[in-house]
């Protein structure tokens, strides 16, 4: 269990943040439209310029390279990058042999072609794709936003499941408060330049 800690990490206008992660919980982080949710995930994962630390365990993010940091701290962006034509080249066999039935897919979803996914399939297949790389954090930015209700219960319901299991350390922005009741551990909200706690540990 790796716990991933920000170290007054400061990212665009937002005022230095400072908490811990603890591995197996999850994090939940809202606030206004613009408000900087993403670009904090954006700097977690080393992919935004930004002051202060951050932690996985030991390890400082600074202390190795920016590749080998994502494979560890992996974000699922609100809009996931596909680079292969087809969907299967995205996923290691092993992956490709489980994908889990929770996610509403057959088998044959690793020859489709990524062009003529939808929004909410690209999202369930980026959630798998990333629990693949066997992450120690997850950074989730709205990781439900393009799906159904139904959808958004049984994928949360997984990815919770998936979450306490592999005690990863989750930074999960989220806007529906049901679903930040249901997932978070703690809950902080963006206010103005503030990140402010609303619940849970600091
Ligand atoms: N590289 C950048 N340089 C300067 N400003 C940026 C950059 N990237 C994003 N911004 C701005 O930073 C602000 C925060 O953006 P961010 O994407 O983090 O918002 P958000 O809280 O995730 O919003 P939403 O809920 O709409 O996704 C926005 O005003 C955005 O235009």
């Amino acid at each position: 269990m790796t716990d991933l800690v920000l170290d007054n990490l400061g990212v665009g206008t937002l005022s230095p943040v400072s908490l811990t992660v603890p591995g197996g919980q999850v994090v939940c982080l809202s606030g206004p439209s613009g408000s900087g949710k993403s670009r904090l995930l954006r700097g977690v994962a080393d992919l935004e310029p930004h002051d202060g630390r951050v932690f996985l365990g030991d390890t400082a993010q600074l202390d190795v390279p920016a590749h080998q940091w994502r494979s560890r701290v992996v974000m699922v962006p609100a809009d996931s990058q596909w680079w292969f034509d087809e969907v299967g080249g995205h996923f290691p066999d092993a992956a490709k042999a489980g994908l889990p039935s929770a996610l509403g897919f057959s088998a044959e979803v690793m020859s489709w072609s990524v062009s003529r996914l939808s929004s909410g399939e690209r999202q369930r297949l980026a959630l798998w794709r990333a629990l693949s790389l066997q992450p120690e954090a997850l950074l989730l930015d709205e990781p439900t936003a393009n799906l159904d209700n139904d959808s958004t219960r049984t994928v949360e319901a997984w990815l919770l499941d998936e979450i306490r299991k592999r005690k990863i350390a989750v930074l999960w922005v989220a806007h529906d408060p049901g679903q930040i009741h249901r997932a978070a551990d703690a809950h902080y909200r963006i206010h103005g330049t503030s990140l402010e706690r609303v619940h849970g540990s600091d």
